[in-house]
């Protein structure tokens, strides 16, 4: 479990954001969604600050009180935007991830291997990453935080990971995008807190067991998707004409935009 309360991050004079009470379950997909500047990613932010603000808890234990090494292994945050210059391999770059670990150097390779078979870019290992696209240098960042918590349960220790996901679709294509989306589910399945930052609600809406909507820094709306993601709610957030209707072909929602 994830608590988090009384959150307050305050910048230049403003209150970017301010959350009284959040807690996500293991085995929850929590999809963060809200307008530009909502403050979505000052949220995930402040879960990865070395300094923490407020009251975050994680397994029932503060953030602040967690050995470096041991959340190191267990929260990993993919943020939206890397600079990595170096002319590493696509190879040594998802192994990095696997430096919070004292396991082995044959069983770290190997889970790098597996990493990058997940975001399908296991034909990629030995590219220079300075080569990738936007979309691949993207899928092996994931391939890399993947490699930091573990794909798969018998690689985690003693809690499941909290997986922080800054919109980790932003460029990829459909089916990149969806793939992307069924690694998500499978580590909240497996008993993993995932939080992904989506803009696309019709992703969000397929994907989450939960959304969280935040508007203007603060929670307007937190529950399942069918509470949450209210034509209401989002007319109201997104200051557009957005309907929201049951899927034609299969079980959820869609939102469609109207003139
Ligand atoms: N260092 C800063 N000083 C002042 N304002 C800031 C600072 N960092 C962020 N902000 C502001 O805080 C607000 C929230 O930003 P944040 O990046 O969290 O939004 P977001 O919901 O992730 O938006 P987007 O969908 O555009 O990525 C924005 O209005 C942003 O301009």
């Amino acid at each position: 479990m994830l608590e988090i309360q009384e959150l307050v991050v305050r910048k230049s004079g403003r209150t970017l954001l301010e959350i009284a009470d959040l807690a996500v379950a293991g085995g929850c997909l929590m999809a963060l969604v809200g307008p530009n500047g909502a403050g979505k990613t000052t949220l995930l932010s402040a879960l990865v600050n070395p300094k923490p603000r407020g009251r975050i808890r994680l397994y029932d234990k503060p953030l602040e009180r967690w050995k470096t090494r041991d959340l190191a292994q267990v929260r990993g945050f993919l943020p939206q935007q890397f600079q990595l210059a170096a002319a590493f391999s696509v190879r040594d770059v998802v192994e990095l991830g696997r430096s919070p670990h004292l396991t082995p150097r044959a069983l770290n390779q190997a889970v790098a291997r597996e990493c990058l078979e997940h975001v399908g870019l296991g034909h990629a290992a030995s590219r220079s990453y300075l080569t990738l696209s936007g979309g691949e240098a993207q899928r092996v960042h994931l391939a890399r935080v993947l490699a930091q918590i573990g794909p798969r349960p018998d690689l985690w220790g003693a809690y499941p990971p909290l997986l922080l996901l800054d919109e980790p679709t932003a460029s990829l294509d459909l089916g990149q995008r969806t793939a992307v989306l069924k690694i998500a589910k499978r580590i909240a399945k497996a008993g993993g807190i995932v939080i992904a930052v989506l803009h696309d609600l019709n992703i969000a809406a397929r994907y989450a067991d939960e959304i969280c909507l935040l508007s203007q820094g603060r929670i307007y709306a937190h529950g399942s998707v069918g509470a949450t993601l209210t034509a209401d709610n989002l007319r109201a957030v997104y200051q557009a004409n957005l309907e929201v209707v049951p899927h034609p072909a299969q079980a959820g929602l869609l939102v469609l935009e109207q003139d």
